[in-house]
């Protein structure tokens, strides 16, 4: 699913307009209509009180729309007007006139004297801003997003938390109204899915308000959301002829005195996903350990407690490196030397990211489309940094298209970024936040790599099952007892999951976040 910004949603706006002969007024209708039944649907016609602040704009218009047909339904409902501007638009006049029709005049707000009391058993509908915002809330009208906010009660933001930008960071946190929930409009915006917006919202979901699909790919976005839907167009089935050679070999290197575990666990990822064969080169001191650990595997050694050589055998299709590898002089001495002579495909993670980060040069030995790791810190050594989280896509973009390799920065919303193209990775939870998950993932591209899917696909498909594994697992395991070697217990259910039907809203883009969250 694509993710648009501001001003592609304004054209898809336009343009669905005019493709399908309908009025702005009758899109309007339809949209808020989808909003109310949300609402019509959970409430059911309790008796609680619902606030509608509507702006001027059309988001304003929205509410006045939802306001009118929660009013038709019998609901306790009471509409204001935030009156920060005059510039009050056709539509936003259109549904003023037609609720006053109604018998219903909205209360105008010019200060904070007007500002109603709000309880915080009632509901909420901020109907304020959408996605014509342009600059931070002021005056009063930042007093009253603060005032709700204040009052801890429950708000149901329509398309945007109101004060939310859709593609530039918030510099006034006091400036957002927290939302407990978003309906947005056609697509997920990037603003909710970027750490630094968590506290604006706390669940969201997309209403499909059937703006035209072929103009929306005409505009060739470049940041996705990846659903179910975009992975089964990826995913590769067997064939009856195929046999292990077909199915590739990875290497992994990794390991250290005391870190022969997170090479284990690459090892057995890589395995797992289906990689024809596994071999694995670490120090000495980890032989039996994964002779024992994983009898599929073949393995050579380097020297005794830390990799030095790098002078491994194996005819592999693609290497894994990094897990456990530690930094010790001889071991990035080596690695130094192995990335000049390298020429295959290279998944690269945990201290060998780190070595990049340090020996930036070292960056211009990775082939083309190697792929990067990185958590949020070890980012930060590669390409310094960021004043916020836009900066941070839009530095790693410039890292991407420099080097030409494909950066994976791990988060709860995983993104993926190939050059210009974003890719959000749509699974996964914070049982994932354990010792261990970044190397199964590492392991998982590898594999998925060793079996000729081209890489930024494997990082794609990769990071969805390892998050998926987690949504089922927790069910389970809960968050606490998840851990990375259930990753690979799960990785089954989270393939087989792509066969099933969809029963829930999976290919609704949508996030219903849990309390522990
Ligand atoms: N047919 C359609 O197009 C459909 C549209 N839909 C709905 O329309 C919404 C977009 O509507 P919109 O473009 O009118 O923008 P909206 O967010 O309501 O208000 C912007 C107004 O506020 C102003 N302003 C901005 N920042 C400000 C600030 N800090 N402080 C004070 N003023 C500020 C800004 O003017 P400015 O002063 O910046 O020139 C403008 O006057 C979208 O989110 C969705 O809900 C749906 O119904 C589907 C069909
Ligand atoms: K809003």
């Amino acid at each position: 699913m694509y993710i648009l910004n501001s001003k592609q949603l304004k054209e898809a706006d336009n343009a669905t307009i005019k493709s399908k002969g309908i009025t702005s007024i009758s899109l309007m209708e339809h949209a808020s209509i989808l909003c109310f039944q949300w609402l019509h649907q959970r409430l059911q016609g309790q008796n609680i009180p619902i606030h509608v602040f509507c702006g001027i704009g059309n988001n304003g218009g929205d509410g006045l729309v939802i306001a009118r047909h929660l009013l038709q339904h019998g609901y306790h409902v009471k509409c204001y007007v935030v009156n920060f501007s005059d510039k009050r638009t056709d539509e936003f006049l259109t549904n003023y006139n037609r609720l006053k029709e109604l018998g219903e005049w909205p209360q105008i707000i010019n200060g904070e004297s007007d500002f109603p009391r709000v309880d915080f058993e009632d509901i909420v509908i901020d109907a304020i801003f959408g996605n014509g915002l342009t600059r931070n809330p002021k005056g009063f009208t930042k007093k009253l997003i603060q005032y709700i906010n204040s009052t801890k009660v429950f708000s149901l933001a329509i398309d945007f938390p109101s004060g939310l930008f859709s593609d530039k960071s918030v510099n006034d946190k006091s400036t957002v109204l927290k939302a407990g929930h978003v309906l947005t409009f056609q697509t997920p915006k990037l603003a909710f899915l970027l750490p630094e917006n968590k506290d604006y919202l706390n669940t969201w979901e997309v209403i499909d308000i059937g703006l035209d699909q072929e103009f929306i790919a005409s505009l060739q976005p470049n940041i996705h959301y990846i659903l179910k839907d975009d992975i089964l167009q990826l995913y590769k089935t067997r064939n009856k002829w195929d046999h292990k050679g077909d199915l590739g070999h990875s290497l992994l290197i990794g390991g250290s005195f005391g870190k022969i575990g997170a090479i284990s666990l690459a090892s057995k990822a890589a395995l797992k996903i289906g990689s024809g064969l596994v071999s694995i080169y670490l120090p000495k001191c980890g032989y039996s350990i994964v002779q024992t650990a994983i009898p599929e595997a073949m393995v050579e050694v380097d020297s005794d407690q830390v990799l030095t050589y790098f002078n491994f055998k194996t005819k592999a299709t693609v290497i894994g490196v990094g897990p456990g590898m530690g930094t010790a002089e001889k071991t990035v001495k080596g690695f130094e030397n192995f990335l000049k002579e390298n020429q295959l495909p290279l998944v690269v993670d945990a201290d060998a990211i780190n070595i990049l980060a340090d020996q930036k040069e070292l960056i211009n030995f990775l082939p083309k489309n190697s792929i990067l790791t990185p958590h949020p810190k070890e980012l930060e050594r590669l390409i310094g940094v960021w004043e916020n989280d836009f900066d941070k896509l839009n530095k790693t973009i410039e890292f991407s298209i420099k080097h030409q390799i494909i950066v994976v920065i791990k988060d709860a919303h995983t993104v993926i970024i190939d050059k210009e193209n974003l890719y959000v990775n749509s699974t996964g939870n914070p049982a994932l936040a354990t010792a261990g998950s970044g190397d199964v993932l590492t392991g998982i591209i590898t594999g998925l790599i060793a079996q000729k899917y081209e890489p930024l696909n494997a990082a794609i498909l990769g990071v969805y099952l390892h998050g998926k594994t987690a949504d089922i697992a927790i069910e389970e395991t809960g968050y606490e007892t998840f851990t990375a070697s259930n990753i690979l217990d799960y990785l089954a259910d989270a393939i087989l999951d792509l066969f099933k039907e969809n029963h829930t809203e999976e290919n609704n883009a949508s996030e219903t976040v849990n309390e522990e969250k």
